[in-house]
């Protein structure tokens, strides 16, 4: 059986982000037929260069500092500068997600960010999916997406906290948003393998 590949490419400084980027593998990796990859962005290997060219989909996942992806996420984005001009991910699937210390904290910037690198190449847009929680007078912070985001996982984490205290309801709207990229790539690479077999 073909396994689909679903990679996650992320930086962290000091482990938060980390920590959601092994939540959405996580949750990728649930479904079945899938294969997962992190790729830790400020050191990639050659070997990581062809995980992330022949993966099915790629999950990006950056801090948001200053208001938009940490610099070394950046340099990465700008490292993939010739596999822009060849559009070689051109039509994978890609979405993203990120963490800051404020609950809002100006990350939506992030995840434009990231969603913006994924369109300039040709990359289709996976959103999270979900309905905001923590949003009603029944609702909680333990609610899945508590922080009402739609473009990516978005989570928060206190600054005087390590990434052992992740929220709950952010490493679980983390997951979720592995589990639907992941879902999809299977169901775009059995449709693909069934129109092959047409042909
Ligand atoms: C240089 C720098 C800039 C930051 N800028 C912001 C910011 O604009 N908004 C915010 O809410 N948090 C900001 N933070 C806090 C981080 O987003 C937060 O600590 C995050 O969890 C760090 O993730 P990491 O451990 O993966 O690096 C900043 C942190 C640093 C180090």
């Amino acid at each position: 059986m073909t396994m689909t590949s679903v990679a996650i490419a992320y930086f962290s400084g000091y482990g938060h982000t980390a920590r959601f980027a092994d939540a959405v593998r996580e949750g990728a990796a649930s479904v079945a037929g899938v294969e997962t990859h992190l790729v830790a962005v400020d050191a990639v290997t050659d070997e990581q260069w062809e995980i992330l060219d022949a993966a099915d989909a790629i999950v990006f996942g950056a801090p948001t500092y200053f208001g938009d992806v940490a610099g070394k996420f950046k340099l990465f984005m700008e490292s993939t500068s010739r596999r822009w001009d060849e559009q070689v991910w051109a039509d994978k699937l890609a979405a993203g997600f990120t963490t800051s210390g404020a609950k809002s904290g100006d990350k939506l910037q992030t995840l434009q960010s990231l969603s913006v690198f994924a369109a300039q190449h040709s990359m289709l847009w996976v959103s999270l999916g979900l309905r905001p929680g923590w949003n009603s007078s029944t609702g909680s912070e333990f609610d899945l997406n508590r922080l009402g985001v739609w473009l990516g996982a978005a989570a928060q984490s206190n600054g005087d906290e390590g990434p052992e205290a992740a929220h709950p309801s952010d490493l679980a709207t983390a997951d979720h948003l592995g589990r639907r990229v992941a879902a999809h790539a299977v169901r775009r690479a059995a449709a693909a393998a069934l129109d092959a077999s047409a042909a």
